[in-house]
Order: structure tokens, then sequence, then C-alpha cells
């Protein structure tokens, strides 16, 4: 079982910290972790740590007995799947051809009839095979963010972040596609992190959650040990009650204080 955890984890841009001494528990692999926390609570700047794309001021990220720091950017890339936020998409490129582009980063450019397959299969099993062609500048931003997730799943990493990955996307994708990534991480014994902002998303698909603010983990655990603590008011500044939905799953109200 592979895990992931940070040690004593310290960024700041400038002289404003964002991160101070941050420690998260080692998370397991064939699970999904929710990182929630407010705006600017430093969720994108973790992932940018752990990916290795920033460089902590101090403190460590270990996957297994690996210090992440010790790795070559090739291995590091390969390792950790990070699917950033905003999405890129300028290029005169099609859905095919940057979902391709994934697939072949760290395995040489020579497409085999076996590569094609593989990303017509990606894009179907991600319900956009119907854009395989169209131009990623001609995407609406819920088609986008389903592309740049195609994207990531093609990869085969030990950890995969997930940078907000539904923010742009309606109701039955919101569902699909953290379905897809949880059975994803379940089938590869990967460990998936997604930052999310809507806390029922997080209750229902994720087997552990991180709260992230004020540059520390306040909460971490199962939903009902994270969502029913005070940190979450306290942290996000809304009144909060919790109450077992109709299928016994955890939702949360908020209210303004
Ligand atoms: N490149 C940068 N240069 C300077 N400051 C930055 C940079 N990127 C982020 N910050 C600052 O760092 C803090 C944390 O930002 P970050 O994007 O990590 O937060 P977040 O939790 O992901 O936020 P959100 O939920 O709004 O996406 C914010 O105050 C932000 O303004």
């Amino acid at each position: 079982m592979t895990k992931l955890s940070g040690e004593n984890l310290s960024f700041s841009y400038g002289a404003r910290p964002v991160l101070k001494g941050l420690e998260f528990d080692p998370l397991p692999s064939g699970k999904l972790t929710a990182l929630i926390g407010p705006n600017a609570a430093g969720k994108s700047t973790l992932f940018r740590l752990i990916s290795g794309l920033a460089k902590p001021a101090a403190g460590h990220v270990i996957l297994n007995d690996t210090n992440l720091a010790s790795l070559g950017t090739r291995e590091r890339l390969k390792r950790i799947c990070f699917m950033p936020q905003y999405f890129a998409a300028n290029a005169a490129l099609t859905v095919f051809d940057v979902v391709m582009m994934a697939h072949k980063q760290l395995r040489g450019w020579r497409v085999s009839g076996a590569d094609m397959a593989a990303v017509a299969q990606a894009l179907e099993e991600a319900g956009i095979g119907h854009l395989s062609q169209a131009y990623v500048s001609d995407l609406s931003g819920g088609q986008s963010q389903m592309v740049s997730v195609a994207q990531a799943l093609i990869r085969h990493s030990d950890v995969y972040l997930f940078d907000e990955p539904t923010s742009a996307l309606d109701l039955r994708h919101q569902l699909e596609v953290l379905t897809r990534i949880r059975a994803t991480m379940m089938a590869r014994d990967s460990i998936g992190v997604v930052a999310l902002h809507d806390l029922n998303l997080a209750a229902r698909f994720a087997d552990h959650l991180i709260l992230l603010g004020q540059g520390r983990i306040l909460a971490q655990g199962s939903a009902e040990t994270v969502l029913r603590s005070p940190a979450i008011s306290e942290t996000y500044k809304v009144e909060v009650e919790t109450s077992t939905g109709p299928r016994q799953d955890l939702t949360v109200h908020a209210y303004a204080s």
C-alpha cells in the first residue's frame, strides 16, 4: 500500500506565509481524500508543493519512505499526477490530441495503434468521445474540465491531485466525474486527493477529509469527524448544521452568521 504524508511543510509567496508547518497524516492508497478549506487557504499551493511545482521553505512530502525532494523531475512527474484548477485551452489542438499528449508525456512520442485505442477508450469512459475531434479552444468550461480529468486518468501514477475538478460541472457530471475518479483510485490502488468547495460532495465521495485553514491542517479524518467538527464553522465563518440525508449520507447546511 502506498502512503503519502506531509511533515512540517511551510511555504511563503514573497514575505507572505501561506502554509505554516503543515502536517498531514499518511493518506492511504485505493481511497479518495477531499482537501477542503476556504478561498485562499492554500489548497492549490499544497498541491504545487506535493507535485514539485513549488519548493517548500521547510518540511517534506514523503511517499512511502521516499522524500519527494530527492526525486528527479521525470520520476516525480511519473509518480505524481497534478490536474491544476485552470485549463489552458488556446492551442489549435483537438481533444484527442491533448489526451494523447498526456498519455505519451513520459513514454516517448511514437504513437502506436494501442495508444490510439487507449485514448479513444479514455474519451469514451470520460463521456467525451463525441468531442474527440473538437478543438480545445471551442469547448465549454465544463467540457474543458472533463478533458482535464481524462488527461489525468489516462496516466498511471501513484498519486493523483485534482484541483476542484467539478467546479464547472453540472449536477450529473459532478457525480459521474467523482464516481469515476474514486473507482479509478480503488482499481489502481492509487492515492487520490481532490480539492473541493462543495462539502456535501466531499462527504459523499471522500473516504478521508483534510480541512485546511490559516496555513495549517485544522481537522483530518472521516467525514463524520471533520464535518461535525467546530473547526468547520470557525474556518468558513458560517453557521453550520449537519444532518443525515435520506440515504444515510452526511449533509452540511450552511447559514450566514
Ligand atoms: N503565484 C502567487 N503569487 C503570490 N501569491 C499567491 C500566488 N498563488 C497564490 N497566492 C496566494 O496564496 C494564498 C493561497 O492561494 P491558493 O491558490 O493556494 O489558495 P486556495 O485554497 O487554492 O484558494 P481557492 O479555493 O480560492 O482556489 C492566497 O492568498 C493567494 O493570493
